[in-house]
């Protein structure tokens, strides 16, 4: 089974999605996603230019040599667009194999390991008394795990507000990205207090998440997992930009809140260190952008060995197939922790047809061969690209900070 064309289509259902698309000399199909927030056309040029036309003529079974192939036979290793062109063809030749097995990909990785996949969703408010009351809809709904943001008091918008009423929102909104402003002492003033009436008014019963999406000093961020221990926090995310992996060591050392970390690392090296030293509870690459489900799985099967779980990325700039794809993964792994979900917006839903389900605070696949997620290539074209970007965030000083 040979690989006969690699395409890769973009499309702009309310956000920007790369889709690989790889068809075999005997006609099966797999899809793999591409998409890298705010760079999208990198990948794509790097999926056409120089990917597509080293795979044409390659068994298609040989997922994991054409995983070295490409990662390896590139010279120039890491970085996130070349992690995420690779995780798009990885994924997509998953797909085909369990098409032509006649089998869901979990069931080729190793079975199911639980019922279904516990998820966590996305509340905020831009107040306290909102955030309190979005908390309560979702567990109204059934979720079993809640994140929670809300506006810091002095700001005019921060990381994490959903706009409109619906459980998604898409943050990269602007053609160029908004500037918003930033206080990490305001914000420190702020969370304990929010996380404290969450607590006060829906108990313990529930997983409670946050994000502090890389804005803090490993100073800071020690004292945030502090003030937040007695609200017994499932996990602070993304305490302070990652790349300074030894950071760790100091806010590990200083509070017990758990953390979690890696939802822009783009493959084992980037949490080697956190891992293997136990300096966080939780691994969130997002298996599109660390490599696919190939790669993803050897940094899962590493985190175990140190007692670090899963706690795959899941925003909607992940598309259904790269949802869908940690789902696999989430279903065999022993070292699951959670995954995250804010669903799609509603134009997502005419060019994917995803096959996983929602069912009291948990998604679950079919038994549908493959990823099991098919696009329909007429309502992508009807949604052509738009540029798009994440915000970006400066002090009051006009300094850049960490968005
Ligand atoms: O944990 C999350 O879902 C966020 O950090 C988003 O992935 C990020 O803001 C890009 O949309
Ligand atoms: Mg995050």
């Amino acid at each position: 089974m040979r690989i006969a064309a690699v395409d890769v289509i973009v499309t702009c259902p309310g956000r920007n999605y790369v889709i690989v698309k790889i068809t075999t000399d005997d006609g099966v199909v797999g899809w793999g996603d591409a998409t890298l927030n705010g760079r999208e056309q990198s990948v794509v040029a790097y999926l056409r230019e120089h990917v597509a036309p080293l795979l044409v003529g390659r068994d298609a079974t040989r997922i994991s040599d054409i995983w070295q192939y490409l990662y390896r036979g590139s010279y120039w290793r890491r970085g996130s667009v070349a992690a995420t062109a690779i995780g798009g063809v990885d994924i997509a030749l998953w797909d085909i194999a369990g098409k032509v097995a006649g089998l869901p990909v979990y069931r080729l990785l190793g079975g199911r390991a639980r019922d279904g996949v516990t998820i966590y969703g996305h509340a905020s408010g831009t107040d306290i008394d909102g955030a309190v009351a979005d908390v309560g809809d979702f567990l109204a709904r059934g979720y079993r795990a809640v994140r929670v943001q809300a506006l810091v008091p002095g700001l005019t918008s921060n990381y994490g507000l959903r706009h409109g009423t619906g459980l998604t929102y898409e943050p990269a909104a602007g053609e160029l990205p908004d500037e918003e402003t930033w206080d990490s002492a305001a914000y420190l003033d702020f969370v304990p207090g929010l996380m404290k009436r969450v607590r006060e008014e829906h108990g313990y019963g529930f997983h409670l998440l946050h994000d502090v999406h890389h804005r803090l000093s490993a100073n800071e961020a020690a004292q945030l997992g502090r003030s937040l221990e007695p609200y017994r926090m499932f996990w602070m995310e993304d305490p302070t930009p990652a790349e300074d992996q030894a950071a760790f060591r100091l806010i590990r050392s200083r509070t017990t809140t758990p953390i979690a970390v890696g939802e822009i690392f783009s493959g084992i090296w980037d949490c080697q260190l956190l891992i293997s030293e136990r300096l966080i509870d939780y691994i969130r690459v997002a298996v599109p952008h660390a490599g696919g489900i190939t790669h993803t799985r050897r940094i899962w099967d590493l985190a175990d060995l140190y007692g670090v779980r899963t706690g795959s990325h899941g925003p909607g700039d992940v598309s259904p197939i790269g949802i869908a794809a940690a789902l696999h993964l989430d279903l065999v792994a022993p070292n699951f922790g959670i995954q995250e979900y804010m669903g799609h917006l509603d134009p997502a839903g005419e060019v994917f047809r995803a096959g996983y389900s929602y069912g009291e605070g948990m998604l679950d696949l079919g038994d549908a061969p493959g990823i099991g997620v098919e696009v329909d290539e007429d309502a992508a074209a009807r949604y052509p690209y738009s540029p798009k970007y994440l915000p970006v965030a400066r002090l009051a000083d006009g300094s850049m900070h960490d968005w």
